[in-house]
């Protein structure tokens, strides 16, 4: 049995002469929270189309559970929730009504309906017109209607897009919960590192179609080392005298020298050499970019 609820193998996709998807190796692990990242444009929809064989790998490379879409499409879309884009909710009916229909068109019984309300913390909407309904009330209801054939596995995408700082939370907790309470898989996309860095236990970093990082999130963080930035008043002649006694240097202009920061103790050392040797050094500080700069580092290299 793989342990992958999702694996793709160099998947690769083409909107007419366009390369979209490019030699895509995604490894989502049972039970994580994945999130799949990437600036706009980057592939992810298009990725998540084809996870949902809305749209057809060209190739036998995509499997979900173990099994290869193409071929096990009815199987494996049983095991699936998803939300793309803007979810199919009927104005005109309320958020129970909605739900319910879907229950009827899955031949699932109703009180699933009410279950779900309560799992999205909408019961107090309920029987409310769901035209009238917030945007992340919106969302929440379209995360319910993914969830009523109780699948395995969930795909999200962009799940917070316009919603306000309390829609993000919401819905971040509500992801949190599926995936500890329900065990449920969840892979979900975004564009921004900060949303959904504090709930995701996996990061695939997409750009142009390729995958960039893919990872733990901690292992994402160990790429994002301290730097020690020193003020000095000749930063070329203070980088050359580093290097000269094995110091590594990762950038200087004419005033600040930037090395790796290793521990206080190796910044007084640095900093004791520095004056020993003649040089005026005025400030020395540790920088750590926060993880949305290593995001954007990482997809504007690309
Ligand atoms: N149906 C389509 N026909 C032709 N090109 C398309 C189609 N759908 C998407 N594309 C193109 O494929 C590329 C990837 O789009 P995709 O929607 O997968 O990106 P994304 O990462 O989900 O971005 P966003 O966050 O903006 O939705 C874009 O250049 C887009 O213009």
């Amino acid at each position: 049995m793989s342990s992958y609820a999702i694996e793709t193998v160099d998947l690769n996709f083409k909107f007419g002469n366009q390369v979209v998807v490019k030699d895509l190796s995604l490894q989502v692990p049972k039970g994580s929270i994945y999130g799949f990242l990437g600036p706009n444009g980057a592939g992810k929809t298009t990725t998540i189309k084809i996870l949902l064989n809305l749209l057809k790998s060209p190739t036998d490379s995509v499997f979900v559970f173990g099994k290869e879409i193409n071929h096990n499409r009815i199987a494996i879309l049983k095991k699936v929730g998803a939300l793309v884009e803007q979810p199919a909710i009927y104005g005109h009916l309320t958020g129970k009504e909605n739900l319910i229909n879907r229950c009827i068109l899955l031949g699932i019984s109703k009180t699933k309906a009410n279950e779900m309300l309560q799992l999205v913390d909408l019961t107090a909407a309920a029987n409310k017109k769901t035209k009238e309904y917030s945007l992340g009330m919106k969302q929440r209801l379209g995360i319910a209607l993914a969830l009523i054939s109780d699948p395995e596995l969930l795909l999200l995408d962009e799940p917070t897009n316009g919603l306000d700082p309390n829609g993000i939370i919401e819905i971040r907790n509500l992801m949190v919960e599926l995936a500890t309470k329900y065990q449920k898989t969840i892979l979900v996309s975004s564009h921004l590192l900060a949303e959904i860095e504090r709930v995701a236990t996996h990061v695939g970093i997409i750009n142009k179609g390729s995958l960039l990082f893919q990872g733990t999130i901690s292992a994402l963080q160990q790429l994002n080392k301290p730097i020690l930035e020193i003020v000095v008043n000749d930063g070329p002649g203070a980088a050359a005298f580093l290097r000269g006694n094995g110091f590594e240097v990762l950038a200087n202009d004419e005033s600040v020298v930037s090395v790796p920061f290793t521990s206080p103790g190796d910044s007084g050392k640095i900093n004791t050499i520095l004056i020993q040797q003649g040089f005026i050094v005025t400030a020395l500080y540790q920088q750590k970019k926060d993880l949305e700069d290593l995001f954007l580092e990482i997809t504007k290299n690309n």
